[in-house]
């Protein structure tokens, strides 16, 4: 390994949300529906620490929470008949649908009667407040509130506790009129926020999410969506309430349901026009001009922040629907689904392209792991915050601060390909002014490449693109949990997967503070990259999100052309992998002339 040099980096700053805390949550699993106040000013920080899922991802996907008997029906299209919310002209009889058993229509009739039953107290709450010409400005409290209140006086409404996952008794496609008849019917328990969430072991997880329409929320097919945080940040300005938004209330519970692996139910929002059609209760009139569909169930599979149309930062959460749920499957079509999600994406999804395993699969394949596209930082570390740029126009090297941190350049060409390697390469990131699309944010766009892993002769699994990849570009990060160097064991495994990082000569090392990032637990495709005494790869210190020297991005970028379907491989011995340490016990099975020349004597007949 190389040596260690260092700098001072001064005064650390959080990245974190200020303030100071409260407990996260204040609701229980048992609350009320409705009842609780979203908000919650937990100290929290923006990276992956707290993290503290225990359970593999294949294990969590398939536990299907299971509260009721009556499981209802989740079905993985929109386009499957819906059971109109409202209790109008043309509905279908439920009792029709050979795919409901007697139970789920139960809870189906159970929903139905809720919505019913709201409708018939929102009405005599309107004809009170209409014979005593109270207007809803004078009295304080709306309409929709108040009949809601009296729903839950009187107990009449359904799946009352935050349940986690399907709700019994509503479909995907279900419509319903207002955000009220989502709390009724246990879809949504706040009338306003559109997170709901738990609380469990102090720790707030989203229950599901509601498109509101104040955020510029997208959903970019039936099965992804793109999903903006709560606070300060509504797209049309708001009254008053422009501020950055934290990780905390239901954007920590998001986060914490990423980690966890949580899924989330998600409600979208339509507007109507004025003679469209939509939902309309009993007597035929329209509550609102829009209307809510349940899209079904969703995973959020990465998060992250990026500067609103206001200028303020705001929290992003990536969900994609699970389609190895759905109810209809017994046991066997999950496990099937899941074999085969394996076979064509080892990601589950949170790359933006599938990562193969090519060859072997099931008890053959890749030992289970986390997949995790975030790093995850130590708790107790206080990441600096970068001065972010003010390049609104446009990032140039002699005026954008991130280039003169770089030595007045910008280290990327316009095709987004890497110039030339540098000890550190400083990005533009969420704390600058300048577009997604500014060219010094290369390496933050996620993998582009057909990535795929496969069986190697003598090193285990590793990796190798389809296609092919030009030189100086872009091709993952290294990724996993972030640990300071002392626990990271350096006893000899058979395949480690430790990266010592830590930019050479910079402050940290004075302190003796280095870290390590460990990929066995929680790791992505970078894990998976052997060692090559004549590499294709360059591992490059790359920092945006924070300041500090001692935990920087390692990404890797193609170091020569690379041809369609050779192995990815990087230096050990140069990038400081603590995987160099292995490789002096161990032969090396690179097959280069390189290594050759290095180690004449060893024998290679693997
Ligand atoms: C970061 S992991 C790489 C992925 C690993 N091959 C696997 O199957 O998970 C590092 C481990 O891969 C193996 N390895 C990597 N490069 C090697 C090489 N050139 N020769 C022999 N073993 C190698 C060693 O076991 C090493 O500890």
């Amino acid at each position: 390994m190389g040596d260690r040099r260092f700098h001072s980096l001064g005064k650390r700053l959080r990245v974190d949300s200020p303030g100071g805390c409260r407990k996260p949550d204040e609701r229980t699993e048992s609350a009320e529906n409705g009842g609780g106040k979203g908000g919650c000013s937990s100290k929290s920080r923006l990276d992956g620490a707290g993290a503290s899922y225990s359970k593999p991802d294949d294990e969590a996907a398939v536990a299907v929470p299971v509260r009721s008997k009556t499981r209802p029906t989740e079905v993985n299209s929109a386009k499957v008949p819906y059971v109109d919310a409202c209790g109008g002209v043309g509905r279908r009889d439920l009792r029709t649908s050979a795919a409901q058993g007697k139970e789920g229509v139960s809870d189906q009739m159970k929903v139905k009667e809720a919505v019913r039953a709201f409708h018939k107290i929102f009405e005599e709450v309107k004809g009170a407040r209409k014979s005593k010409h109270v207007f809803e400005k004078d009295s304080g409290i709306s309409v929709f509130s108040e009949a809601l209140e009296r729903m839950k006086m009187s107990k009449k409404c359904v799946n009352p506790g935050k349940l986690r996952g399907p709700v019994p008794g509503v479909e995907i496609g279900q419509e319903f009129c207002c955000r009220a008849e989502l709390v009724v019917t246990g879809v949504h328990g706040q009338i306003v926020k559109g997170i709901d969430w738990v609380s469990k072991d102090g720790k707030p997880y989203a229950t599901s999410i509601v498109e509101s329409g104040q955020y510029s929320n997208c959903m970019k097919s039936k099965d992804e969506v793109i999903y903006c945080g709560e606070g300060g940040n509504r797209v049309f300005g708001g009254r008053g309430c422009l501020k950055d938004q934290k990780l905390s209330g239901g954007n920590l519970a998001l986060r914490n349901s990423m980690h966890s692996n949580h899924p989330v139910r998600f409600v979208r929002r339509y507007k109507l026009t004025k003679c469209g059609s939509g939902p309309r209760h009993a007597n035929h009139e329209r509550l609102s001009n829009c209307k809510y569909v349940y899209q079904g169930i969703f995973y959020v599979r990465r998060y992250w922040i990026e500067r609103g149309p206001f200028g303020k930062l705001m929290y992003m959460f990536r969900l994609t629907r699970d389609l190895t749920r759905n109810s209809h499957d017994g046991t066997s079509n999950v496990s099937r689904a899941l074999e085969r999600v394996c076979v064509d994406d080892i990601s589950r999804g949170r790359e933006k392209v599938p990562i193969r395993v090519s060859g072997a699969v099931g008890k053959d394949g890749p030992s289970p792991f986390n997949y995790i596209v975030d790093i995850i930082y130590p708790e107790q570390k206080d990441l600096s915050p970068p001065i972010g740029c003010n390049c609104e126009e446009g990032c140039h090297s002699m005026i954008c601060s991130c280039a003169i941190k770089n030595g007045r350049e910008l280290p990327y060409k316009q095709d987004g390909r890497i110039s030339k390697f540098k000890p550190l390469v400083y990005e533009c990131g969420p704390y600058c002014s300048c577009s997604h699309s500014c060219i010094n944010r290369a390496s933050q766009s996620g993998i582009k490449f057909d990535l795929e892993i496969f069986q190697t002769r003598g090193k285990g699994w590793g990796v190798r693109s389809r296609s092919h990849i030009p030189l100086g570009s872009f091709v993952c990060e290294y990724i996993g949990k972030v640990l300071p160097d002392v626990l990271a064991s350096p006893e000899f495994n058979k395949h480690q997967y430790f990266f010592n990082i830590g930019v050479v000569g910079a402050t940290h090392e004075e302190n003796g503070e280095y870290f390590t990032i460990d990929a066995k637990a929680n790791g992505n495709i970078g894990r998976f990259i052997n060692h090559s005494c004549s590499p294709n790869l360059y591992a490059q210190n790359v920092l945006y999100d924070h300041d500090d020297k001692s935990m920087p991005h390692i990404k890797f970028f193609a170091s020569k052309d690379i041809l369609p379907l050779t192995e990815l491989t990087f230096d050990y011995t140069v990038s400081h992998v603590r995987c160099a340490d292995v490789l002096q016990r161990m032969k090396c099975y690179c097959n280069t002339v390189a290594c050759k020349e290095k180690r004449p004597n060893e024998e290679r007949s693997r």
